[in-house]
Protein backbone atom coordinates (compact mmCIF):
# COMPACT_ATOMS: atom_id res chain seq x y z
CA UNK A 1 0.00 0.00 0.00
CA UNK A 2 1.11 3.39 -1.07
CA UNK A 3 1.43 6.25 1.72
CA UNK A 4 -0.89 9.17 0.83
CA UNK A 5 1.46 12.42 0.83
CA UNK A 6 0.38 14.36 3.55
CA UNK A 7 -1.80 17.47 2.21
CA UNK A 8 -1.46 21.07 3.53
CA UNK A 9 -4.74 22.48 4.31
CA UNK A 10 -4.95 26.26 5.02
CA UNK A 11 -4.79 25.19 8.79
CA UNK A 12 -1.92 23.58 8.66
CA UNK A 13 0.10 25.99 6.64
CA UNK A 14 -1.13 28.13 8.93
CA UNK A 15 0.03 26.36 12.37
CA UNK A 16 3.68 25.63 10.55
CA UNK A 17 4.20 28.87 9.28
CA UNK A 18 2.85 30.44 12.47
CA UNK A 19 5.76 28.48 14.45
CA UNK A 20 8.16 29.24 11.74
CA UNK A 21 7.88 32.59 11.63
CA UNK A 22 8.24 32.72 15.46
CA UNK A 23 10.99 30.74 15.46
CA UNK A 24 12.76 32.96 13.33
CA UNK A 25 12.32 36.26 15.55
CA UNK A 26 9.48 37.72 13.79
CA UNK A 27 7.07 39.65 16.49
CA UNK A 28 3.27 38.91 15.86
CA UNK A 29 3.78 35.73 14.20
CA UNK A 30 0.35 34.42 14.19
CA UNK A 31 -0.96 38.09 12.49
CA UNK A 32 1.51 38.87 9.94
CA UNK A 33 1.13 34.70 8.86
CA UNK A 34 -2.18 35.38 8.08
CA UNK A 35 -1.16 38.68 6.22
CA UNK A 36 1.10 36.85 3.92
CA UNK A 37 -1.24 33.78 3.56
CA UNK A 38 -4.06 36.45 2.11
CA UNK A 39 -1.48 38.26 -0.01
CA UNK A 40 -0.15 34.67 -1.47
CA UNK A 41 -3.71 33.05 -1.79
CA UNK A 42 -5.57 36.25 -2.95
CA UNK A 43 -8.06 36.22 -0.07
CA UNK A 44 -8.76 38.19 2.95
CA UNK A 45 -8.75 37.11 6.65
CA UNK A 46 -11.84 35.49 6.40
CA UNK A 47 -11.43 34.03 3.35
CA UNK A 48 -8.50 31.88 5.25
CA UNK A 49 -11.06 31.11 8.03
CA UNK A 50 -13.81 29.68 5.81
CA UNK A 51 -11.46 27.67 3.95
CA UNK A 52 -9.46 26.68 6.65
CA UNK A 53 -9.61 23.05 5.33
CA UNK A 54 -8.92 23.59 1.89
CA UNK A 55 -5.71 21.96 0.72
CA UNK A 56 -3.52 23.97 -1.15
CA UNK A 57 -2.09 23.06 -4.81
CA UNK A 58 0.94 23.31 -5.86
CA UNK A 59 1.31 26.69 -7.44
CA UNK A 60 -0.62 27.97 -4.16
CA UNK A 61 1.98 26.52 -1.83
CA UNK A 62 5.09 27.83 -3.92
CA UNK A 63 3.44 31.25 -3.63
CA UNK A 64 3.44 31.00 0.20
CA UNK A 65 6.40 29.65 0.23
CA UNK A 66 8.24 32.42 -1.81
CA UNK A 67 6.50 34.90 0.59
CA UNK A 68 6.99 33.15 4.09
CA UNK A 69 10.73 32.61 3.15
CA UNK A 70 11.72 36.55 2.39
CA UNK A 71 9.74 37.31 5.93
CA UNK A 72 11.84 34.87 7.56
CA UNK A 73 15.06 36.45 6.73
CA UNK A 74 13.74 39.38 8.54
CA UNK A 75 12.85 40.90 5.36
CA UNK A 76 10.05 43.84 6.32
CA UNK A 77 6.68 42.63 6.38
CA UNK A 78 5.75 45.94 4.05
CA UNK A 79 8.48 45.19 1.75
CA UNK A 80 7.28 41.74 1.17
CA UNK A 81 3.49 42.73 0.52
CA UNK A 82 4.57 45.52 -1.07
CA UNK A 83 2.57 48.55 0.49
CA UNK A 84 2.34 50.46 3.86
CA UNK A 85 -1.01 52.35 4.83
CA UNK A 86 -0.35 56.17 6.20
CA UNK A 87 -2.90 58.45 6.72
CA UNK A 88 -5.83 56.42 5.37
CA UNK A 89 -3.91 55.55 2.04
CA UNK A 90 -2.37 52.71 0.98
CA UNK A 91 1.57 53.67 -0.53
CA UNK A 92 4.00 51.42 -2.34
CA UNK A 93 7.05 50.60 -0.75
CA UNK A 94 10.40 48.72 -1.89
CA UNK A 95 13.36 49.03 -0.09
CA UNK A 96 14.37 51.99 -2.01
CA UNK A 97 12.51 54.24 0.71
CA UNK A 98 11.94 53.91 4.08
CA UNK A 99 8.97 52.27 5.15
CA UNK A 100 6.02 54.88 6.18
CA UNK A 101 5.71 54.91 9.95
CA UNK A 102 2.47 56.20 11.71
CA UNK A 103 4.28 58.61 14.13
CA UNK A 104 5.04 60.75 10.93
CA UNK A 105 1.29 61.30 10.56
CA UNK A 106 1.88 63.83 13.51
CA UNK A 107 3.57 65.77 11.33
CA UNK A 108 0.94 65.85 8.75
CA UNK A 109 -1.67 66.15 11.46
CA UNK A 110 0.30 69.68 12.54
CA UNK A 111 1.16 70.80 9.49
CA UNK A 112 -2.43 70.34 8.33
CA UNK A 113 -3.36 72.24 11.38
CA UNK A 114 -1.42 75.19 11.65
CA UNK A 115 -0.87 75.81 7.94
CA UNK A 116 -4.37 75.20 7.13
CA UNK A 117 -4.19 77.63 3.80
CA UNK A 118 -0.72 76.74 2.94
CA UNK A 119 -0.40 78.10 -1.11
CA UNK A 120 3.02 76.59 -1.67
CA UNK A 121 4.80 73.64 0.13
CA UNK A 122 7.74 72.03 0.52
CA UNK A 123 8.54 68.19 1.95
CA UNK A 124 12.13 67.64 2.37
CA UNK A 125 13.62 63.79 2.06
CA UNK A 126 9.93 62.83 0.28
CA UNK A 127 10.91 59.15 0.47
CA UNK A 128 7.53 57.43 -0.53
CA UNK A 129 6.29 60.16 -0.72
CA UNK A 130 3.51 59.42 2.07
CA UNK A 131 3.89 63.20 3.94
CA UNK A 132 3.99 64.94 0.05
CA UNK A 133 0.83 63.18 -1.08
CA UNK A 134 -0.86 63.09 1.95
CA UNK A 135 -0.63 66.93 2.27
CA UNK A 136 -1.53 67.66 -1.76
CA UNK A 137 -4.93 65.39 -0.82
CA UNK A 138 -5.81 67.42 2.30
CA UNK A 139 -4.59 70.99 0.59
CA UNK A 140 -5.91 70.26 -3.38
CA UNK A 141 -4.78 74.15 -4.08
CA UNK A 142 -1.41 73.72 -2.86
CA UNK A 143 1.42 73.19 -4.69
CA UNK A 144 3.21 70.85 -2.94
CA UNK A 145 6.93 70.11 -3.89
CA UNK A 146 9.17 67.54 -2.72
CA UNK A 147 12.82 67.14 -3.13
CA UNK A 148 14.97 63.44 -2.65
CA UNK A 149 18.78 62.77 -3.30
CA UNK A 150 17.39 59.47 -4.39
CA UNK A 151 16.64 58.31 -7.61
CA UNK A 152 14.78 55.08 -6.70
CA UNK A 153 13.11 57.01 -4.15
CA UNK A 154 11.93 59.45 -6.41
CA UNK A 155 10.57 57.25 -9.43
CA UNK A 156 8.61 55.25 -6.64
CA UNK A 157 7.37 58.70 -4.91
CA UNK A 158 6.06 59.51 -8.23
CA UNK A 159 4.29 55.96 -8.82
CA UNK A 160 2.34 57.36 -5.61
CA UNK A 161 1.95 60.27 -6.87
CA UNK A 162 0.38 58.78 -10.07
CA UNK A 163 -1.51 56.41 -7.75
CA UNK A 164 -3.55 58.88 -5.69
CA UNK A 165 -4.03 61.24 -8.50
CA UNK A 166 -2.45 64.49 -6.67
CA UNK A 167 -0.23 67.47 -8.49
CA UNK A 168 3.09 66.92 -6.34
CA UNK A 169 6.27 67.96 -8.00
CA UNK A 170 9.50 65.76 -7.04
CA UNK A 171 13.04 67.41 -7.55
CA UNK A 172 16.01 65.05 -7.75
CA UNK A 173 18.53 66.76 -5.18
CA UNK A 174 19.81 67.54 -1.69
CA UNK A 175 17.70 69.84 0.63
CA UNK A 176 17.21 73.30 -0.65
CA UNK A 177 19.42 73.04 -4.14
CA UNK A 178 17.13 73.08 -6.44
CA UNK A 179 15.33 75.87 -4.75
CA UNK A 180 17.52 78.74 -5.30
CA UNK A 181 14.97 81.92 -4.66
CA UNK A 182 11.84 79.45 -4.20
CA UNK A 183 10.01 80.62 -0.86
CA UNK A 184 7.04 78.45 0.50
CA UNK A 185 4.48 78.83 3.01
CA UNK A 186 5.48 75.59 4.48
CA UNK A 187 8.55 73.77 4.56
CA UNK A 188 7.99 69.79 6.45
CA UNK A 189 10.36 67.21 6.55
CA UNK A 190 11.18 64.02 8.25
CA UNK A 191 15.08 63.86 7.97
CA UNK A 192 17.33 61.00 8.94
CA UNK A 193 17.79 61.52 12.38
CA UNK A 194 19.34 58.02 14.22
CA UNK A 195 22.85 58.16 15.26
CA UNK A 196 25.45 56.56 13.15
CA UNK A 197 26.29 54.65 16.22
CA UNK A 198 22.68 53.30 17.06
CA UNK A 199 21.97 51.97 13.58
CA UNK A 200 24.03 48.38 13.78
CA UNK A 201 21.83 48.04 17.24
CA UNK A 202 18.53 48.27 15.20
CA UNK A 203 16.30 45.43 14.79
CA UNK A 204 17.25 43.64 11.40
CA UNK A 205 14.48 44.33 9.57
CA UNK A 206 15.62 48.31 9.88
CA UNK A 207 19.36 47.90 9.47
CA UNK A 208 19.65 45.01 7.10
CA UNK A 209 16.77 46.25 4.59
CA UNK A 210 15.85 50.20 5.08
CA UNK A 211 17.99 52.62 3.11
CA UNK A 212 21.10 53.91 5.57
CA UNK A 213 20.55 57.05 3.35
CA UNK A 214 17.02 57.44 4.95
CA UNK A 215 18.58 56.85 8.60
CA UNK A 216 21.76 58.16 9.47
CA UNK A 217 21.35 61.54 11.17
CA UNK A 218 25.42 61.72 11.61
CA UNK A 219 27.19 61.26 15.12
CA UNK A 220 24.17 62.60 17.71
CA UNK A 221 21.56 62.14 14.80
CA UNK A 222 21.40 66.08 14.79
CA UNK A 223 23.23 66.81 11.56
CA UNK A 224 19.59 67.65 9.03
CA UNK A 225 18.71 69.84 11.65
CA UNK A 226 21.55 71.92 11.77
CA UNK A 227 21.22 72.62 8.08
CA UNK A 228 17.55 72.82 7.71
CA UNK A 229 16.57 74.93 10.72
CA UNK A 230 18.94 77.99 9.31
CA UNK A 231 18.51 77.18 5.90
CA UNK A 232 14.62 77.37 6.09
CA UNK A 233 14.88 80.77 6.64
CA UNK A 234 16.04 81.50 3.30
CA UNK A 235 13.01 80.03 2.07
CA UNK A 236 9.97 80.42 4.13
CA UNK A 237 7.39 82.79 3.18
CA UNK A 238 6.53 85.98 5.67
CA UNK A 239 4.37 83.75 8.65
CA UNK A 240 5.63 80.56 7.12
CA UNK A 241 6.04 77.26 9.21
CA UNK A 242 8.72 75.04 9.37
CA UNK A 243 7.75 71.57 10.54
CA UNK A 244 10.56 68.78 11.29
CA UNK A 245 10.11 64.95 12.73
CA UNK A 246 12.34 64.02 15.08
CA UNK A 247 13.57 60.70 17.22
CA UNK A 248 13.14 60.34 20.94
CA UNK A 249 15.16 62.32 22.90
CA UNK A 250 16.06 64.85 20.37
CA UNK A 251 12.84 67.48 20.81
CA UNK A 252 14.60 70.10 23.40
CA UNK A 253 17.97 70.20 20.94
CA UNK A 254 16.07 71.08 17.95
CA UNK A 255 13.69 73.05 19.39
CA UNK A 256 16.79 75.13 20.80
CA UNK A 257 17.60 74.91 17.14
CA UNK A 258 14.63 77.11 16.11
CA UNK A 259 14.71 79.45 19.16
CA UNK A 260 18.40 80.50 18.11
CA UNK A 261 17.80 81.05 14.42
CA UNK A 262 14.56 83.23 15.32
CA UNK A 263 11.56 80.76 14.66
CA UNK A 264 8.04 82.30 16.80
CA UNK A 265 5.37 80.65 18.07
CA UNK A 266 7.79 77.45 18.55
CA UNK A 267 5.84 73.99 19.74
CA UNK A 268 6.83 70.27 20.10
CA UNK A 269 3.84 67.67 19.10
CA UNK A 270 3.62 64.63 20.85
CA UNK A 271 2.91 61.04 18.86
CA UNK A 272 0.56 58.84 20.30
CA UNK A 273 3.00 57.08 22.62
CA UNK A 274 3.09 60.43 24.30
CA UNK A 275 6.92 60.92 22.52
CA UNK A 276 7.97 64.45 21.28
CA UNK A 277 7.77 63.69 17.54
CA UNK A 278 7.53 66.86 16.26
CA UNK A 279 9.17 70.76 16.67
CA UNK A 280 7.50 73.43 14.62
CA UNK A 281 8.28 77.27 14.05
CA UNK A 282 7.26 80.12 11.88
CA UNK A 283 8.95 83.27 10.20
CA UNK A 284 7.98 86.05 12.58
C1 LIG B 1 13.57 59.37 7.24
S1 LIG B 1 13.39 59.26 5.50
C2 LIG B 1 11.78 59.98 5.30
C3 LIG B 1 11.05 59.51 4.08
C4 LIG B 1 9.59 59.96 4.02
N1 LIG B 1 9.47 61.39 3.99
C5 LIG B 1 8.83 59.43 5.23
O1 LIG B 1 8.50 60.22 6.12
O2 LIG B 1 8.59 58.22 5.29
C6 LIG B 1 14.50 60.52 4.95
C7 LIG B 1 14.59 60.68 3.45
O3 LIG B 1 15.51 61.77 3.18
C8 LIG B 1 16.28 61.42 2.06
N2 LIG B 1 17.53 62.21 2.11
C9 LIG B 1 18.67 61.96 2.78
N3 LIG B 1 19.57 62.93 2.57
C10 LIG B 1 18.98 63.84 1.75
C11 LIG B 1 19.39 65.06 1.16
N4 LIG B 1 20.60 65.56 1.41
N5 LIG B 1 18.53 65.71 0.36
C12 LIG B 1 17.29 65.22 0.10
N6 LIG B 1 16.84 64.06 0.63
C13 LIG B 1 17.67 63.38 1.44
C14 LIG B 1 16.50 59.92 2.19
O4 LIG B 1 16.86 59.34 0.96
C15 LIG B 1 15.12 59.49 2.69
O5 LIG B 1 14.26 59.19 1.62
Amino acid sequence: MTEKPETWTIRRVLDWTRGYLADKGVENARLETEWLLSAALGLDRVGLYVNFDKPLNAEELSAVRGLVARRAKREPLQYVLGTQEFCGLEFVVTPAVLIPRHDTEVLVEEALRRAPHAATVLDIGVGSGCIAVSLAKNLPDAQVCGVEQSAGAIALAQQNVERHGVRVILYEGSLFEPFADQRFDLIVSNPPYIPTADLDTLQPEVREYEPRAALDGGADGLDFYRIIVPAALEHLSLGGWLMVELGIGQAESVLEMFEKAGFTDCFTAKDPNGIDRVVGGRIP
